[in-house]
């Protein structure tokens, strides 16, 4: 999982522990003092036989040697070649260009701020500061799905969630993936079959949704996703249940025809939340369909799928980064079970972490 991006960020923490300064300082006779009295300085090897320039304020002039003393140093200008190859590297696994210069920025800026202390291991600095910056670039807020539908079952309402994406994307697992949290949790939820465009697709929702046992309102293939989904929304009010999960007809992002059915939905539904799958395996691709659906309807969160079949990695970095969505659950496998709450620092432990 995430094994290419791993590899290359590990690698980054490698080469630029191994350009930090290890020079250990030496001590130097100092040439006289105004007073006539010998001092000694302590200075950095390379400053032997150099003569202390005379511009060179006495007090900065101490500091600085005290500070080489103390801690080790890091040479940014020296790394700016390591920086430039790594931006490609990264794009090399998925990571979108933009994405991947801003992480090096980020990481350079903070390296510039970076102290070594001597005796300290340089690597582990490093790493913590690319951790740091993978958890800015990866911090969008997440929306808690199991919380608003608490909320609304408290008010005696519905909470109506449409759940959209392309074709394969893993929508159909994901809805029942939620439908089995949410009724783990204590809410009730009821799925409403509204991919009536494809034969398929009612007949693999209704095997789900029998094996969790969620009922599900299903009508003829090419009935009127909007009617499906309202029959669902009356059938949750009459019966007291608290979520309506919307399942929509997959559909290319560049369907117009499909879209504007989308739209219609959208008008006489009327979604409390509209949520947008992600197949983490179809890399920079996802942020285009985003854009065409929240051009189309608005998307208030995404889910991203099969992150445990991401190899590259880099294509989940830049969905989120990029996005700037509120990420509400990774899809990390095929069973019911595979799905977790969107955590920052769980995708950087997976990303920088040693498993
Ligand atoms: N490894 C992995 N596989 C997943 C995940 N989510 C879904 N899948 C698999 O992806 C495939 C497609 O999933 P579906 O749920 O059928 O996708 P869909 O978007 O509903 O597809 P259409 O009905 O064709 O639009 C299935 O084999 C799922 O088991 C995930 O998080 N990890």
């Amino acid at each position: 999982m995430l094994g290419k991006l791993k590899k290359a960020l590990k690698s980054l923490v490698k080469e630029v522990s191994s350009k930090v300064s290890t020079e250990e300082p030496i001590e130097q006779p100092k040439p006289v003092s105004e007073e006539g009295k010998e001092t000694t300085v302590i200075a950095k090897r390379k400053d032997i036989g150099s003569k202390p320039k005379e511009t060179v304020e006495k007090k900065g002039f101490f500091a600085k040697v005290k500070e080489s003393i103390a801690y080790k140093e890091i040479n940014l200008k020296k790394l700016e070649p390591i920086f430039e190859e790594y931006v490609l590297t990264l794009a090399e696994a998925d990571v979108a260009y933009e994405v991947a210069e801003d992480l090096i920025n980020d990481f350079k800026s903070r390296l510039a701020k970076l102290k070594i202390r001597r005796g300290e291991s340089e690597e582990k600095v490093i790493e913590n500061a690319l951790r740091e910056s993978l958890l800015s670039i990866l911090s969008v807020e997440s929306i808690d799905l199991v919380e608003i539908a608490k909320r609304y079952a408290n008010e005696n309402k519905v909470l109506k969630v449409m759940v959209m994406g392309v074709n394969g994307v893993g929508k159909t697992t994901t809805i029942a993936k939620i439908a089995y949290l949410l009724k783990k949790t204590g809410v009730t939820p009821v799925i409403a079959a509204a991919d009536t465009f494809r034969a398929g697709a009612v007949e693999q929702l209704k095997v789900h949704a029998e094996r969790i046992g969620v009922p599900i309102i299903t009508r003829p293939y090419g009935t009127d996703p909007a009617a499906v989904a309202y029959d669902a929304i009356e059938f949750a009010r009459a019966r007291g249940f608290h979520v309506v999960l919307i399942d929509t007809a997959g559909r290319m992002h560049v369907d117009s025809d499909l879209m504007n059915e989308l739209r219609k939905i959208n008008r006489v539904v009327r979604p409390d939340l509209k949520i947008l799958v992600l197949d983490a395996l179809t890399g920079n691709d996802a942020l285009e369909q985003a854009r065409f659906f929240d051009e189309a309807v608005g998307i208030d969160a995404i889910i991203l799928t099969k992150v445990d079949a991401d190899a590259k990695g880099g294509a989940a970095l830049s969905v989120i980064a990029t996005l700037k969505k509120p990420v509400m659950y990774l899809g990390v496998g095929q069973s019911y079970d595979d799905l977790i709450r969107f955590d920052p620092k769980w995708l950087v432990e997976r990303i920088m972490g040693s498993d």
